[in-house]
């Protein structure tokens, strides 16, 4: 990439969350993704551009040396800082403009700074496109947090029933986040269990919300669309998914039925999240699983026979599992780190200074990790061990935060890419790579925040499910649960 001689019209609209725009090169399989903060903090550019250097370092240092020794070298891509010409950045964000969904429009692009990340496009298979018409697909879960809190800090009983994302639910639609209920539980993802998966995979397909994106070609095919009420067109995504899945069982009218792809994509994403890249052939793989009890969720629609069944456990190495122990870094919950975040700052009164030297706000380095994986199991009272927790606490959050993308293409049989795996032998010759993305530090300062926002979610969803309980038991309504009528097909 020439950065004197970059034209606006080489780049393209791809995505945004919360803190970053993402934008793609119309040939090359790259990104440059670029900040953004809230529009009323445009003044002040001087300071804008130091703090977005200072921050875009950070977050590739927090990737690389934080995140993917954590979550393994082969799904973490960290990318690298550039800095482009400011001309070229204006053009760009009046380019974009129009093609922003409006939910993301409180935050304006950084045009001051000119610092962005340039990444691999991971939406593309990470190899030559094997002659073959068919585009790679591309699936990009956002997972959120898979298991329930253990710690004995926790004092609101339904927190060891019922877990954040489902409860968090309650509490966005009652807000005006979303319109329609999402009936995903990351605990079902997470579990291991094939058929908690489907269930859980064929939610995030009823209702995407944020968690759930499918690319082709790197273009966005399906995803939540601004303000939507109605459930997304699953018979269209059938069709878009179709050339994918075109082996013999299941036929309807000469092709694959609707139901039928999008089993076989359930399936397909399922493998992906379940295999391992470094799994002994010999031996059981080592399984990450959390103990008795913490994978279950009360709210999940899934038929409690099969929660009871159903832990078959991840394999450690695969990316699931590999997220899920860095979630479970945060093992004292955030009512546990709140009183150790405020021993922090109590020392920090006394001792400003130190403030660096317990590395609050960076560098992350290698001794930011030794802080880590070396935190004493005991607290001993010192500021030390709050530190560590409080670091710990930060690794999980930006773990419980994360998207995985995989990215599918059809191969032929001698065409497995080396670097890649293959899966399903025996059907539709699928060759696919999985990274995680997203891996940025959740600030230090947060903490308060997340304190207030964990009361909030939990005290709305008991106030609300406990009012629901009321209606529901004078009406003597009985809900029966979905998945008692699911059919599963065989994997
Ligand atoms: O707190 P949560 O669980 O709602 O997560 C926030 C996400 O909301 P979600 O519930 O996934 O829709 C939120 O996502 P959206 O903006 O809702 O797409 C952000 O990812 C936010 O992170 P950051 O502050 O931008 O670094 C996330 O905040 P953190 O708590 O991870 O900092
Ligand atoms: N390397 C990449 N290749 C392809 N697409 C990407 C890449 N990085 C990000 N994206 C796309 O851009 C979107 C926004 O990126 P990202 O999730 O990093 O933004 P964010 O603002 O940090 O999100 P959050 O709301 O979680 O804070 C992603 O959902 C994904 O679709």
């Amino acid at each position: 990439m020439e950065l004197d001689k970059m034209d606006e019209n080489d780049w393209k609209y791809h995505g945004e969350g919360n803190k970053s725009l993402v934008v793609s090169h119309v040939q090359h399989s790259r990104v440059l993704r670029l900040l953004k903060y809230p529009s009323q903090d445009a003044e002040h550019t001087q300071q804008r551009t130091e703090q977005a250097y200072r921050h875009i370092h950070s977050i590739v240092d927090f990737s690389k040396n934080v995140m993917k020794p954590l979550l393994g070298e082969a799904y973490v891509h960290s990318g690298e800082v550039v800095n482009l010409p400011l001309e070229f950045v204006r053009h760009l964000s009046l380019k974009v403009q129009q093609e922003r969904p409006e939910l993301r429009c409180d935050k304006v692009m950084d045009t001051f700074s000119g610092y962005a990340l340039c990444l691999p496009n991971l939406t593309h298979l990470n190899a030559r496109h094997f002659g073959d018409h068919r585009l790679p697909l591309c699936v990009e879960i956002k997972p959120k947090c898979g298991f329930l809190p253990f710690s004995g800090h926790v004092t609101k009983e339904c927190k060891r029933k019922v877990c954040r994302f489902c409860m968090h639910q309650h509490y966005k639609l009652a807000n005006g986040k979303w319109k329609r209920q999402s009936r995903y539980c990351p605990l079902d993802l997470f579990s291991g269990n094939k058929q908690r998966m489907y269930i859980a995979i064929k939610h995030l397909l009823e209702e995407p919300q944020n968690n759930f994106k499918i690319f082709k070609g790197g273009q966005l095919i399906f995803s939540c669309t601004d303000g939507a009420e109605q459930q997304p067109d699953l018979s269209a995504l059938a069709q878009q998914l179709r050339p994918h899945f075109t082996h013999s069982t299941g036929l309807y009218k000469g092709h694959l039925s609707a139901k039928a792809v999008l089993n076989e994509f359930i399936q397909v994403v399922s493998s992906a999240l379940l295999s391992s890249w470094n799994c002994s052939r010999t031996g059981e793989p080592k399984k990450a699983h959390p103990a008795e009890g913490r994978g279950y969720c009360e709210a999940s629609p899934v038929h409690r026979d099969l929660h009871r069944n159903g832990t078959n456990g991840l394999s450690k190495d695969s990316v699931l599992g590999r997220i899920l122990q860095a979630q479970m870094l945060d093992n004292l919950d955030i009512e546990g780190i709140y009183p150790l975040y405020k021993r922090v700052e109590q020392y920090l009164e006394e001792f400003p200074k130190e403030r660096s030297r317990l590395q609050l706000d960076g560098p992350y380095n290698d001794s930011f990790l030794e802080w880590v994986k070396n935190c004493p199991e005991e607290d001993d009272g010192s500021v030390e061990y709050a530190i560590g927790k409080v670091h710990q606490y930060r690794v999980a959050m930006t773990a419980k935060d994360c998207s995985v993308m995989i990215t599918l293409a059809p191969c032929e049989e001698d065409e497995v890419l080396e670097s890649n795996l293959e899966i399903q032998p025996s059907k539709p010759r699928l060759t696919y790579s999985v990274s995680i993305l997203d891996l940025d530090p959740k600030p230090y300062d947060a903490i308060p925040y997340q304190h207030k926002l964990d009361s909030k979610i939990v005290n709305y969803y008991v106030r609300s499910t406990h009012s629901k309980q009321e209606l529901t038991s004078s009406s003597s309504l009985l809900m029966e649960r979905e998945d008692r009528t699911l059919v599963f097909h065989p994997v």
